[in-house]
């Protein structure tokens, strides 16, 4: 079980911040992005690799922006684990937990499932994988699926993707889907464009102001997308030791 120590910052010194603000000029990270996978030994004031914390990663955009897509590619390239909460949510309905009708009714509308439901779906799989870096796709949906991540796992994402794509794009793409997702129609994908606009773009625009989100062109081709994408991951894999 891996956890994140809160209080971080008051713990590095003064001329480990100085370095830090330079590292996030240099290589346009945060502090908090850089340990995002080693964290400070309060006891020692030292990087102690046993109590090690995920990179994480939320990718956003609208239905049909490329999200599951993109995830695939980046696993490919750089080795996360993807997440899919509407995966874990579409796992519950046949596997027919309790929650099961519940879920199906609310996708089929194209709602949103009560984050406590999503979030502990979300939470097990974590901690039930060996991995340390997770594209969680799809989620949060709202500002309430967000507060309710962040308290339970008690974390922030290290950072956050947005598939910006054109309304009629991601229509287009949803409708010609074609793997019998019971919300790939056409009235449960204007409902579901509506929640996006009232209830996600919300969230995007919280990481924005938090200087944690990459916004990537969704339009053009899936290689052209990940071209966009690749050097946000690339940049990730220069490990900067204190
Ligand atoms: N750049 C692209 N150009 C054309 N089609 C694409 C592109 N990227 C993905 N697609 C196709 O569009 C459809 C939707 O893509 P994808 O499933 O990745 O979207 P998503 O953001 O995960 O959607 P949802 O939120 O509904 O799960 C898929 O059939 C996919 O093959
Ligand atoms: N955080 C989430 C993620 C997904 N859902 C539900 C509602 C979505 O329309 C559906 C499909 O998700 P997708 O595969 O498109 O990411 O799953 C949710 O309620 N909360
Ligand atoms: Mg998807």
């Amino acid at each position: 079980m891996w956890r994140r120590v809160a209080s971080l910052s008051p713990l590095v010194s003064s001329s480990k911040s100085r370095l830090l603000n330079q590292v996030q000029v240099a290589y346009g990270f945060n502090a908090w992005q850089m340990f995002s996978t080693q964290v400070l030994n309060p006891v020692e004031g030292g990087v102690s690799d046993s109590r090690r914390t995920p990179f994480v990663t939320f990718v956003l955009g609208g239905p049909g922006s490329g999200k599951g897509t993109q995830c695939t590619r980046i696993v490919e390239t750089f080795g996360f684990t993807h997440l899919s909460a509407g995966d874990l949510l579409r796992r519950e309905i046949s596997s027919n937990s309790e929650n099961g009708s519940m879920i199906l009714s609310t996708i089929k509308e194209g709602k949103i499932v009560p984050s406590v439901v999503t979030v502990q779906l979300i939470q097990k799989a974590i901690e039930t994988s060996d991995s340390d870096k997770f594209l969680i796709d799809g989620f949060p949906r709202t500002e309430e699926n967000r507060i309710a991540y962040e308290r339970v796992i008690g974390a922030e994402p290290d950072i956050v993707l947005f598939f910006d794509c054109p309304e009629e794009e991601m229509v287009k793409r949803v409708l010609n889907r074609n793997q019998g997702r019971i919300d790939d129609n056409i009235d449960t994908v204007k409902e579901r464009l509506k929640v996006f606009a009232e209830l996600n773009l919300p969230v995007i625009k919280h990481y924005s102001k938090k200087g944690k989100l990459y916004k990537i062109d969704g339009t053009g081709s899936e290689d052209e997308i990940f071209e966009r994408v690749r050097p946000v991951f690339a940049a990730l894999r220069y490990p900067v030791l204190f």
